[in-house]
């Protein structure tokens, strides 16, 4: 779907309806205009470039920050000058915010000693949201200190989770943990996500977990959405080379485009043999036009070629730059004369390797499942 396509997931009721967020801070703007909808237990990740206003719009949500302009309604109600405490929002900080010298059980059940909860009715709670979160019953009473990393983070969450907001907002929660520890976090927020039916809205740097864990991804740039969509859409359709870019590295071919029958267009590149491509109207990006354009061609889809390539394939010439062996798969990167950036190619793992570096090769790709974007800025 086109930029600007904030229709929540799967058509559900919004609970979060941000309308033309602005934000300054002083005179820098930090948010143009942002519109974001979260439909009750859509799970959406914020994505984009360090400074581009994702922990701004996490901020605005959960009431941290005021918005400059703009619309925001939870729940259908306007959040307008409602502090964050009486909103039904909860945020998980990337620096963990646990009280050092409150014990973990304490610490989980602060929100419910706020509402005045009955103590007998917040302990319960507290042991329930304890066991959800894979934290032992003896860990209640130690200092969080006492805790690894990853357990302390999951104290922060259970902490977000025990007065049951509607909404969990995260602002990269698993940043600071190791690999093993993040992945496992990671299938437990999953999981979590789905048990409880919460909204969340999380905020990461890490592409790969956005893919993973959300219903949608928006990807924003200097202070501005460029795309919302599912991870599927923003993978394969992407708006633009900015997106396209961002989510995965991937390979831009220059190539000139003639409108076709039916919306499509046909294609030439003069780097590639094989002729005139026709790429169809549903594999061009919806800015794509006649003229300069460039062809998205994941480094999956691209391999060696040898002897005679196959009807439709487009080949290329070029010498081995560099390889990296990485077990399931191996990368390389073959430097073509015409192409600014040495071309990406993802192969399967194989013990044997098909090329070593110098080595001049050929590779081919089928341009008809390339996918055709405007030329970039
Ligand atoms: N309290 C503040 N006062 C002034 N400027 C701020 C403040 N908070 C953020 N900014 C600025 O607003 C812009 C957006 O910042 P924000 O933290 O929202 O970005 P981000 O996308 O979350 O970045 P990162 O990925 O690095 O955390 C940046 O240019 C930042 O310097």
């Amino acid at each position: 779907m086109a930029t600007g396509d904030n229709d929540a997931a799967g058509g559900g009721t919004a609970i979060i309806d941000a309308t033309g967020i602005v934000k300054d801070y002083g005179h820098a703007r930090a948010l143009h205009g942002v519109s974001l909808t979260v439909a009750a237990g859509e799970f959406v990740a914020l994505v984009g470039p360090s400074g581009c206003g994702k922990t701004t719009l996490l901020k605005i949500l959960a009431g941290f920050e005021e918005a400059t302009a703009g619309r925001l309604t939870i729940q259908g109600r306007d959040m307008h000058g409602v502090p964050a405490a009486a909103r039904p929002t909860r945020m998980v900080f990337q620096k963990l915010a646990l009280f050092p010298h409150k014990t973990v059980g304490d610490n989980i059940g602060f929100p419910l000693k706020l509402q005045k909860v009955a103590k007998a009715d917040a302990t319960a709670r507290v042991a329930a949201m304890a066991d959800l979160m894979h934290l032992k019953p003896e860990y209640l009473g130690r200092w969080p200190a006492q805790l690894s990393g990853g357990e302390q983070q999951r104290v922060a969450l259970a902490r977000a989770l025990v007065s049951q907001p509607s909404v969990l907002l995260l602002d990269e929660p698993m940043s600071a943990l190791d690999a093993k520890l993040k992945k496992s976090l990671q299938a437990e927020l999953k999981k979590l996500h789905r048990e409880l039916g919460t909204s969340f809205v999380l905020v990461t740097h890490d592409l790969e977990e956005a893919m993973m864990l959300a219903d949608r991804i928006c990807v924003m740039r200097a202070g501005r959405v460029v795309q919302i969509g599912t991870p599927a859409d923003i993978y394969y359709r992407p708006v633009d080379t900015f997106v396209a870019g961002f989510i995965g590295e991937t390979n831009f071919l220059p190539v000139t485009a003639t409108a076709a029958a039916g919306g499509g267009f046909s294609v030439t590149s003069p780097l590639a043999r094989g002729g005139a491509a026709t790429i169809a109207a549903e594999r061009a990006a919806p800015g794509a036009g006649a003229g300069r354009a460039a062809l998205l061609v994941r480094p999956e889809t691209i391999g060696f070629v040898t002897g005679e390539p196959a009807p439709g394939r487009w080949v290329l010439d070029g010498e081995v730059e560099e390889y990296f062996v990485k077990g399931a798969s191996t990368q390389y990167r073959v430097r073509v004369a015409g192409l600014q950036a040495a071309l990406v190619m993802d192969l399967p793992g194989s013990l044997e390797l098909p090329a070593e570096v110098g080595a001049k090769v050929a590779v081919g790709f089928d341009p008809a499942g390339a996918y055709l974007l405007p030329e970039a800025p």
